[in-house]
């Protein structure tokens, strides 16, 4: 028999550990929220049917921004002030329409992977109550006061467990619901409390818990290792000057003499930045995604073309290291208007302003761009991709 199994993700935690102010799981990792890493690897995964995501109730527009997207059937329900009342929260909103299994999982923990959710279901559908394990590799020592420690249990005897933890669905209900105590850090504990035996499986020891500062300084470092494909690639791109009285630059409109002339909005540096991207993937140039030709694209805002190249860059898991423009042109004066360009180019990009540079040159009189004819874009993208052998 095919058990159905659904996942109640844990996220309605404050973070006050990792600092901050924002809630961890809706600050970025890698250019991602931590949120989004996490529920993805259920999200995209045939054997879960829903994902039921437990959120504080100030969350909910951050928490939809940042699952935005993602496949599967994702809900929100709202926690309580522990992480034993949320899970109970999450269990009840799931419980009309009950899954034979459940796994329950921290927000904080996005670096599960698709072989520890497989464990955790085999180990749920035959033991009823299953938890991911670790032995430990330090000592463990008692703390004895004033600074000092004394002799701790025998680590052989102990484990570590992590998330996520999986159960057959009316057993953990029911232990939950029978349950007078609200100081339970886990669910093991939950079950055990009701009287049923606890197994555990091979747990990972990438599986972390982010929790402090620190957590994050090294979750970072964690995914640079896996974003080792980094690519770099140019664009170009020239409009003559036309009839009007500003030009679209960086998605700036800057007043000048005359206007720039193209199919578009003829931002020669939203131009340049998209086929930068294009080519960090391989991917054809803005006039294969957006052909001149097409009418749709007559007068259209440049912003559109760049948004795109990214999305296809974040849909192959890929992340914006640093954009670099530089503008060749007699006249307007770009320096005035250079912060504000970084600044909307970055909001285009989803990064931060600091991952972007505007640069900008007269040619010395020389060509066109010397004889004020049109004006002239070049631009770098450096990004970076999982490591693939294709
Ligand atoms: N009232 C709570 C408390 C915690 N959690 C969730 O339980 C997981 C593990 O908890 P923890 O790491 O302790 O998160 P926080 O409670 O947010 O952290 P802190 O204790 O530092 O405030 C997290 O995904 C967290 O969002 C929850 O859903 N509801
Ligand atoms: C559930 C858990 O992640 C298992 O290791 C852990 O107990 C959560 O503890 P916290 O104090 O709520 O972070």
């Amino acid at each position: 028999m095919c058990m159905t199994t659904d996942v109640v993700v844990v996220a309605a935690g404050r973070g006050l550990r990792a600092g901050a102010g924002v809630p961890k799981q809706l600050r970025a990792v890698g250019g991602k929220p931590l949120l989004r890493r996490t529920v993805e690897c259920f999200s995209a995964d045939p054997r879960i049917r829903r994902i039921r995501v437990v959120i504080h109730q100030n969350d909910e527009a951050a928490c939809t921004e940042a699952l935005a997207g993602l496949p599967g059937e994702i809900a929100f329900c709202t926690g309580g002030e522990t992480r034993q009342a949320s899970v109970k929260a999450g269990l009840e909103a799931i419980a009309g329409d009950a899954p034979d299994l459940v796994l329950i999982h921290d927000a904080a923990r996005p670096f599960l992977t698709a072989e520890l959710v497989g464990r955790a279901i085999e180990a749920a559908a035959s033991h009823g109550a299953a938890v991911p394990a670790l032995t430990l590799t330090d000592t463990v020592k008692a703390h004895a006061g004033n600074g000092t420690l004394s002799a701790g249990p025998d680590r052989e005897g102990l484990r570590r467990v992590q998330t996520p933890q999986a159960f057959r669905f009316p057993l953990i209900l029911a232990a939950h619901r029978a349950l007078h105590r609200s100081d339970l850090t886990d669910d093991a504990a939950v079950a055990e409390a009701a009287g049923h035996p606890v197994f555990a499986f091979s747990g990972e020891a990438a599986n972390v818990k982010i929790t402090t500062a620190e957590d994050f300084v090294d979750a970072e470092r964690q995914i640079a290792l896996t974003l080792a494909d980094v690519r770099s690639a140019t664009g170009y791109d020239v409009h003559a000057f036309g009839a009007g009285d500003h030009v679209m630059l960086g998605g700036i409109a800057i007043p000048h003499i005359a206007g720039l002339a193209g199919h578009s909005d003829a931002d020669v540096v939203l131009h340049a930045l998209t086929d930068a991207v294009l080519g960090t993937l391989g991917d054809g140039d803005i006039g294969s995604h957006f052909p001149p030709s097409d009418p749709q694209w007559k007068g259209a805002s440049s912003d559109r073309f760049l948004a795109h190249a990214i999305a296809l860059l974040r849909a192959r898991g890929g992340i914006v290291a640093h954009l670099d423009s530089t503008v060749v042109c007699e006249a307007p004066k770009i320096g005035p208007h250079r912060e504000a360009m970084r600044a909307r180019i970055a909001e285009i990009a989803g990064i931060p302003p600091s991952r972007v540079s505007v640069k900008a040159t007269t040619s010395e009189r020389l060509g066109f761009t010397g004889r004020r004819e049109g004006i002239a874009a070049l631009a770098t993208a450096t990004v970076r991709l999982p490591w693939c052998d294709e």
